[in-house]
This record gives structure tokens, sequence and C-alpha cells, in this order.
């Protein structure tokens, strides 16, 4: 079988062109959209991230502000400047790099963070209201996973979906997003009793487990539609360091129909929902329609 790659960062520049010209609008009527994204201590993949993040609100014509703080911050400290972004009208949307360090109680953090400027989605309130069918803000990855399963597939109504992983940040609003666009949806993970098993039967499985090619080709069900969130930074047999995903892309896409690649698939459309959510947060903050090209945020 031949399977389709789809190509994340060719569906994510078009994303960020539409942002743009959005955001060239919002300027034209005095609002100067605006993220502000924190970093606490110098993980390099971190860095990494933001420094991309940064560059890319840029490029949409939107305000960056990026907090790069020591390592050994204080809670306290992290809690007082997000106070202060909760209050400054520049800044409609606020993202803290996760992880934190240990000595930060992250959900105390999230939770500090006001829901209307909650641009990964990460606060009880946004995730109260994806469960609730509300306006709710969607995280980033999840939000970017439909897009591309959407671009692929149209219509998702009574496709059987199987997401590997449980995190608050993926698998749980996954499941609540391919809920909502009518799918059957299992959540599977380490207790799972046979993984496989349940990966069989998927018309769209999601794999977002961090445990590097996990998924083998005699998993899935010929012709699935598989969504790699994992990003795993390992060593090849020549002991360069290379990223792979979740899944076994080799050979698992000679069974798929249709399958996103690491590098390249999910990770560039994280970042470009990043811009789309600060977009779409920076409309409702202003009383404004959102308009009909952005899914799932009527
Ligand atoms: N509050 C918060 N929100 C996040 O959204 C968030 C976070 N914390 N912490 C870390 C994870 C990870 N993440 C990625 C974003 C883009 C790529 C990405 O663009 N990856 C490229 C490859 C980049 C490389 O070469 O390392 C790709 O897949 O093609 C990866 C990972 C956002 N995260």
């Amino acid at each position: 079988m031949m399977t389709n790659i789809i190509d994340g960062k060719s569906i994510a520049a078009k994303l960020r062109s539409r942002i743009a010209n959005e955001v060239e609008s919002l300027k034209q009527q005095g609002i100067h959209p605006g993220l502000a994204v924190i970093l606490v201590g110098d993980d390099p993949a971190s860095q990494v991230y933001v420094r991309s993040k940064g560059k890319q609100t840029k490029e949409a014509g939107m305000n960056s502000f990026e907090y790069r703080l020591a390592d050994n911050t204080p809670q306290e400290a992290l809690l007082e400047l997000i106070s202060k972004l909760n209050q400054d009208n520049s800044v409609n949307g606020i993202l803290v790099q996760l992880p934190l360090p240990r000595h930060i109680d992250e959900e105390a953090i999230i939770n500090a963070i006001a829901p209307q400027k909650d641009v990964d989605g990460f606060h009880p309130i946004n995730i109260g209201l994806l469960s609730t069918g509300g306006k709710a803000t969607i995280p980033c990855t999840p939000l970017g996973c439909l897009m591309m399963l959407k671009d692929q597939l149209g219509d998702l109504s009574g496709l059987k979906a199987v997401v590997l992983g449980r995190s608050n940040i993926v698998g749980k609003p996954m499941a609540s997003l391919l809920i909502k666009e009518n799918c059957t949806v299992t959540i599977a993970h380490s207790k799972t009793t046979c993984i496989e098993d349940e990966c069989r039967q998927a018309d769209i499985l999601i794999a977002a487990v961090g445990k590097p090619e996990l998924v083998k080709e005699n998993w899935i069900k010929p012709g699935a539609t598989i969504i790699d969130v994992g990003i795993n930074r390992i060593k090849d047999t020549e002991n360069n360091s290379k990223l792979v995903g979740d899944v076994d892309f080799i050979n698992v896409s000679k069974k798929s129909g249709a399958i996103t690649p690491v590098p390249g698939g999910v990770g560039p459309m994280t970042i470009a929902c990043l811009l789309l959510n600060t977009l779409t947060i920076t409309l409702r903050q202003n009383n404004l329609s959102i308009p009909k090209w952005i899914i799932n945020q009527e």
C-alpha cells in the first residue's frame, strides 16, 4: 500500500500565512496581538522551541515577549511575573514552557494564569470548557493533530480512534476533541492489557507516549491514519543523535493509509496552533467574531 505522508510543515506554513493576514487587519483596527513566553532554566530542547516560537510569532506580525529565568528562580517570583502579565493589556497570551524545575509546583503555576490568557489551554477552566463543549482554548498539539486529520480525512464521524497516552496536555484533550468530532474513542496507556489489539481496531491512531518507535507495523489496521506526537532524541547506529517519533515510521508507513513524519509533522503544527490560539484569544478579548476558517473555536 502506498501511504500518504501528511506534510505538517506545509500545512503549518499555510496556517501561519492565514494568521498573518488576520493579524494585519487587526493591526489596522489598532489591535496588536502579543504573546508572552516564560522559560525557566536552560534545558537545551526547551531553548530551541522557545526561540522558534519567538521567531514565528514575530513573522506573523505579533508582539513576542520573552522571559528567560534562572533555573533556581523561586516559585513566588514566577507567580509575581504571571500576575503582572495577567494585568498587562499588551499581553494577550501567556505560555509557561513545561516542564518546570522540580522545586516549582506546575499546577500552581498553570492555575495562576488568567484563563482568558491561557494560550496553551492547560488551565482547569479551559479543560472543563473543552469537555463540556464550551468556548475553550484548545491545547496546541491536539488542535494541530485534529487539523491534520481533517485535512486528510474530511469528516471524522463514526471513525474508530485510539489515543495512546493519557497526559493532560495531549492524550486527554485529544480524546475530548475526537469525541466532539463523533469518533468512537479509546484511550490506551501503559496499563492497558493488550495495547496492540486496541491499536489494530483504529481507523485513526494518535501515538503520544514518548517511547521511541513503540508502534510497530503489526499493530496497524491497513489503511489507518497515523498521527505521531512523539519527539524522541536517540542515537543511531553510528552514534549520531536523531529525532524519532513513537511510531516505527519506515515499517508502519508500508501499511498505513496516511502518516505524519517526525520531524516535520506534529511539531510545526503545534507552533502554528500556538499562534492561532494567540489570535483567537485576542479576538475574544476584544469581543470580535472568530473567522469561519478557524475550526473548533466557534
Ligand atoms: N507550555 C508548553 N507548551 C507547549 O506547547 C510545549 C511545552 N510547554 N513544552 C515542550 C513541548 C514540546 N513542544 C514542541 C513544539 C514544537 C516542536 C517542533 O517544531 N519540532 C520540530 C523539530 C525540532 C527539532 O529538531 O528539535 C519537528 O517536529 O519538526 C517540538 C516540540 C511544545 N511544547
